[in-house]
């Protein structure tokens, strides 16, 4: 069939990682056809390239519902996409309409993916037994397939934004900030997480911002409570959508540990301390909570799929707490992380508190996409079993039983 040819032409080139300079540039110089011109072919291969993954799933993942509704939905797009591919004679500005009204009707069509794949992950542990090898091509295929997928909606928000009807930011570069105010986004994320804390448990946590620059070697305290120091101005190249959604998230969570660990009843919180660093290479931002930590056996499920879908009720109402999402907003914020070679990082004490961290690139040249290849490597990865224990202990379990000690 013309698709199964199309997925394997497109499919043998490997997506083109732009750098954040590339983004900014081609933002400010590039005409409509010349992104067109790129596009035509870009969004075809990144959509080829995981989709062709898809095909490695285990075949009881691939025939849930809720995922064979997800790949009609990339094989709709793949086809709309080739209507545009070189060989359709002169590139009008009909066409270049007709493109743009295409990437809207794509990313619309699209909107919902997160959740759907986040139902095909319920849909299989409710359906099968899932061994430690299903898990992890889980895993591993979910981080591909959102980044893959945040790559794409990049794209196309850069286009519609500068070329289509799409709103733009003053000064912006389509969706990029070229000189994103960091301390905007810590506060605008802490105000908007502290507003559902309050509607949910009447109380919240205080937010100190402390901020250190690297050069100078000075740190301010630029907000305490309540009162507003002067703000120290620590810019970036970077997506404020993209910051804010992180931020957002790590605020959600630190706020709900810290009114659950000292009781919504508490007239007083311990602050959640936000440490702001420009370094020479990176640009770090630490949330620090007092929410009673996170113990070193649950630490890996953080970042889990498979443990962070839990059957959400049909309708979010009062009885379920705002603060947790459908689950999935740690693993994707990590994605947003990574996407332009930064990371997502947690570190914890059971028992006082957790510490989570968001590493940026200090440096638009540094900042480049991080973009999921389907190669040979990848292949190997899916049919590779999880490594066997090499190491030896007494199993643990909650219900291991200490041996009867006489002392
Ligand atoms: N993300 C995040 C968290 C930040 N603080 C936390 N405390 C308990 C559980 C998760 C978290």
């Amino acid at each position: 069939r013309v698709l199964e040819e199309r997925l394997d032409y497109y499919s043998q080139f490997n997506p083109s990682p732009l750098s954040m300079q590339q983004f900014t540039d081609f933002g400010e110089n590039a005409t409509n056809s010349d992104s067109f011109m790129f596009l035509r072919k870009e969004l075809p291969v990144r959509l080829a390239n995981i989709m062709k993954e898809f095909n490695l799933l285990p075949n009881k993942l691939l025939h849930m519902p809720s995922v064979e509704a997800v790949r009609n939905l990339y094989r709709q797009s793949f086809l709309d996409l080739l209507h545009f591919q070189d060989g359709i004679g002169p590139v009008t500005t009909t066409t270049l309409d007709k493109f743009t009204d295409a990437l809207v009707k794509i990313r619309n069509r699209h909107s919902d993916v997160v959740m759907t794949m986040a139902q095909g992950v319920m849909e299989l542990k409710e359906a099968h037994a899932i061994n430690a090898n299903t898990e992890a091509n889980i895993q591993y295929f979910l981080d591909r397939f959102y980044m893959n997928r945040i790559s794409i909606r990049m794209l196309i928000n850069q286009h519609t934004i500068l070329f289509g009807d799409s709103v733009n930011h003053q000064n912006h570069i389509g969706c990029i900030d070229p000189q994103c105010d960091v301390v905007k986004v810590i506060e605008d994320s802490y105000s908007n997480a502290r507003f559902l804390c309050d509607q949910y448990y009447l109380a919240s946590p205080e937010l100190v911002l402390r901020c250190h620059n690297g050069k100078d070697k000075a740190t301010k305290t630029i907000m305490a409570a309540g009162a507003k120091a002067d703000k120290t101005a620590v810019s970036v190249v970077y997506v404020p959508s993209h910051l804010y959604h992180m931020l957002f998230e790590l605020f959600k969570n630190a706020m709900r540990a810290v009114v659950e660990h000292h009781g919504a009843a508490s007239d007083t919180f311990p602050p959640i301390d936000v440490l702001l660093v420009m370094g020479q290479e990176d640009l770090t931002i630490r949330l620090s909570d007092q929410g009673g930590g996170i113990p070193r056996s649950v630490m890996d499920f953080l970042f889990n799929y498979m443990y962070s879908t839990a059957p959400q009720p049909a309708v979010s109402g009062l009885d379920t707490p705002p603060l947790a999402g459908y689950g999935y907003g740690l693993p994707l914020s990590r994605l947003y992380a990574r996407y332009f070679h930064g990371d997502l990082q947690v570190t914890s004490c059971d028992g006082y508190g957790t510490d989570t961290i968001i590493y940026l690139k200090a440096l638009s040249s540094e900042a480049n996409e991080l973009l999921p290849v389907y190669n040979k490597t990848c292949q190997r990865q899916y049919s590779t079993p999880v490594q066997t224990h090499d190491w030896s202990s007494q199993a643990h379990s909650a219900l291991f039983v200490r041996p009867f000690s006489t002392s």
